[in-house]
């Protein structure tokens, strides 16, 4: 005679697990064994169980079968069942047989929490909820995001272990070194180079400076990788913005035209760009060691309010001060078709370009501003 056995059933938003009560359903058989085995010096009559294949799971379509011998409410006996769930699952499942139960777990095809679990309103008279894993949605959505954070613990916490963490530390490190060196050298030069020589220092900052810029921004490129290999925490899009509008000034505006480098919209533009950077990379080689100084903090994330508006209006000025030379030059002018003859001059270009500058203002000035809330509102969080 067939049997159903008692089967317990709770959900979670992915898969279905199901206690089915039977015992050693594995072990249908024992057999004593051979009288020539002995356990020490002893002649043994031990029985070993001999282990069958017999438990049999299997999903079609929304249908799960079971089928096993074991001992269950009505003695040894085989006994079987079959669900039809309410959505589709997975074809594949799992199970385990324990002495005491046999623990079936089923994937459901598409993540979700069911009002019940078979097709049917009236539940079968086996089939009870399984108190032991009970969960209501919310508790259980509340459980994915424990399991969530746990594993987010864990990958933090595999990500500061010295091993994987020293090279990026390092190289992090040695990177804002030497850009902090190199900006700290065009600051401390221009200044005392400003109070040496008062306002005629205005006129050679390129002559005495640039090389150093150049150096200091070409490296800055690296910043883009960072951001964008996940090196550091920060968005593309502002570092590419900042990165390659100072660029364009360095190597477009003031690098390509003599005519600029005597100009002392260079120093304006120099000083306010070294003037928030000796505070910038000093502040990332502490976050490097997780330390902070406060002062630096609060500097690093203040002083660009004040600073960036000016540097760009002192880059606009330089844009505006190139427009004519560019147009006389016909420097970097686009050539038009033969048939209209002629060609566009840049300073078409940098009219565009104008507006871009108060775009990428507009967007780094966002993005700064979030840094700054999210720095102090976090640092206020964690002194409470
Ligand atoms: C589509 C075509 C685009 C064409 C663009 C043309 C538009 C032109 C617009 C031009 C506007 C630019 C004008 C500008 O050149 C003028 C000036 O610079 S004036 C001087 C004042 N300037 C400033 O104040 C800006 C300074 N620059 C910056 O602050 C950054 O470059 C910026 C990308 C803008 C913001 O930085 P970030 O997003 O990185 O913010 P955080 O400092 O808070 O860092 C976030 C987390 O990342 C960690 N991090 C970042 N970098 C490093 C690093 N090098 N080493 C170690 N760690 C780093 C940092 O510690 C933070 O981590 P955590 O949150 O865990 O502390």
């Amino acid at each position: 005679m067939t049997l159903t056995p008692l089967v317990y059933w709770a959900q979670r938003h992915e898969e279905i697990y199901l206690r089915v009560e039977l015992t050693d359903a594995q072990v249908s058989e024992t057999r004593p064994l051979p009288s020539d085995i002995t356990v020490g010096s002893e002649s043994c009559a031990y029985q070993l169980p001999v282990f069958l294949q017999n438990i049999d799971v299997q999903v079609h379509d929304k249908v799960l079968q079971f089928r096993a011998q074991g001992h269950g409410a009505k003695g040894q006996n085989e006994y079987e069942f079959s669900l039809e769930f309410l959505f589709p699952v997975k074809p594949e499942v799992s199970y385990k047989s324990t002495q005491r139960q046999v623990n079936v777990v089923v994937r459901k095809e598409k993540r979700g929490w069911w009002e019940r679990l078979v097709t049917q309103e009236r539940k079968p008279v086996f089939l009870a909820p399984d108190f032991d894993r009970w969960l209501e949605e919310s508790d259980a959505e509340m459980e994915i995001r424990e399991k969530e954070e746990r594993r987010n613990r864990l990958r933090s916490a595999r990500l500061k272990e010295p091993g994987h963490c020293n090279l990026k530390t390092g190289f992090l490190f040695a990177y804002n070194l030497v850009q902090f060196l190199g900006f700290s050298w065009i600051f401390v030069n221009m200044t005392v180079r400003l109070f040496i020589f008062g306002k005629d220092s205005l006129y050679d900052t390129f002559h005495t400076i640039s090389d150093v810029m150049f150096f200091c921004q070409t490296l800055a490129a690296v910043e883009v990788l960072n951001a964008a290999f996940g090196v550091v925490r920060t968005g593309v899009v502002p570092t590419f913005i900042q990165v390659v509008g100072r660029n364009f000034i360095l190597f477009i505006i003031f690098g390509s035209l003599d005519e600029m480098h005597n100009q002392p919209v260079v120093f304006f533009v120099f000083y306010l760009w070294s003037a928030i950077e000796i505070f910038r990379y000093p502040f990332y080689m502490l976050g490097c060691f997780n330390t902070e100084w406060k002062t630096l903090t609060w500097l690093r994330y203040t002083v660009w309010i004040p600073l960036y508006p000016l540097g760009v209006l002192a880059e606009a000025v330089a844009v505006l001060q190139a427009i004519p030379i560019f147009d006389k030059n016909n420097l970097f002018s686009i050539p038009l078709p033969k048939a209209i003859g002629g060609s566009l001059s840049f300073s078409y270009v940098l009219q565009g370009y104008l507006i871009l500058m108060f775009l990428g203002l507009f967007i780094n000035f966002r993005h700064l501003h979030k840094q700054r809330k999210r720095r102090f509102r976090t640092k206020k969080r964690k002194a409470n």
